[in-house]
């Protein structure tokens, strides 16, 4: 866990917890009764201004990754949150439950001209934790957006761990120049770097480790998926995670790419990602 200020503690009474960061609305810690943490975050966050935290649950929005003219993965994962409303968090919580908010700004609108208002819902049940993402638009004109949840998993050793139930779903390789092609059906293994953009995959996909099933990953209002690990040689370049901890993580991500969202004004979009412990 990298030292942030504003982390914001959640406890259920099945013995589950989750550490949240106000600091881009980012779940940074998820740990089952077990202590079995789920997540991923770099222990060497960069502390540049504008940089986020390498880890956790980063929020996309309203531009996923490069696909666009705002900065990469767009404009709040960087941005201090609010809490909003109660926190229910406790031994008495059979679910605890968090939620954060954030709005335009001058800042924003510096860069993107609308007015929105977002909350992201964290509940923590047992063995089980969901992020959803509402985005309203409070403007008086339509905008478009792309948004992901970019989760990083925690995984004993990625090279050993498979990707299982994608089927056979189109998928774009954005390492190889964009090539796209149909996913063969078998469970995806990562050896080296890998970036691909699932288009409108089965909304349930379950991570293996050593062939057993780890963690089921389902989503709901995100049409694609992303599978990222930046492999050895670009994880060497990054500048803000251990050389060798592409091994510890694999990102698997909720997102919505192919088809920007259009949202008339007042209209509220929501996509939720739930993480649950394999059983
Ligand atoms: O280093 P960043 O800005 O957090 O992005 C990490 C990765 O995020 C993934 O979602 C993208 O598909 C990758 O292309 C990108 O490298």
């Amino acid at each position: 866990m990298p030292d942030v200020a504003g982390l914001l503690q959640l406890h259920n009474a099945h013995g589950d917890s989750a550490v949240i960061s106000l600091y881009g609305a980012q779940l940074l810690s998820w740990q089952t009764a077990d202590g079995r943490e789920h997540l991923y975050c770099t222990p060497e966050p960069s502390l540049k201004p504008g940089a986020s935290i390498r880890g956790g649950v980063p929020v996309c929005f309203p531009q996923f990754s490069g696909r666009g003219a705002l900065p990469k993965h767009g404009l709040v994962r960087n941005l201090v949150w609010q809490i909003d409303g109660d926190v229910l968090s406790g031994a008495g919580q059979d679910v605890a439950y968090a939620r954060l908010s954030l709005s335009d700004s001058d800042a924003t609108r510096a860069l993107w001209p609308h007015s929105f208002a977002l909350q992201l819902q964290v509940e923590l049940g047992a063995g089980w934790v969901s992020v959803a993402l509402n985005v309203t638009n409070t403007g008086d004109s339509a905008f478009d957006f792309t948004t992901a949840l970019h989760t990083y998993l925690a995984t004993p050793d990625v090279r050993n761990a498979g990707v299982a139930q994608l089927g056979k779903v189109r998928f774009t390789d954005t390492t190889v120049g964009n090539d796209e092609a149909i996913h063969d059906g078998s469970v995806l293994r990562i050896a080296d770097e890998t970036d691909n953009i699932y288009w409108e995959p089965p909304a349930a996909l379950v991570l293996q480790q050593d062939g057993k099933q780890f963690l089921q990953i389902e989503q709901q209002g995100f049409a694609d998926s992303v599978i990222w690990n930046p492999g050895p040689i670009k994880a060497a370049q990054l500048g803000d995670m251990p050389a060798q901890d592409w091994t510890r993580m694999l990102c698997i991500e909720a997102a919505q790419i192919g088809h920007p969202v259009r949202l008339s004004p007042q209209a509220t979009w929501r996509g939720l990602q739930r993480l649950g412990r394999a059983v």
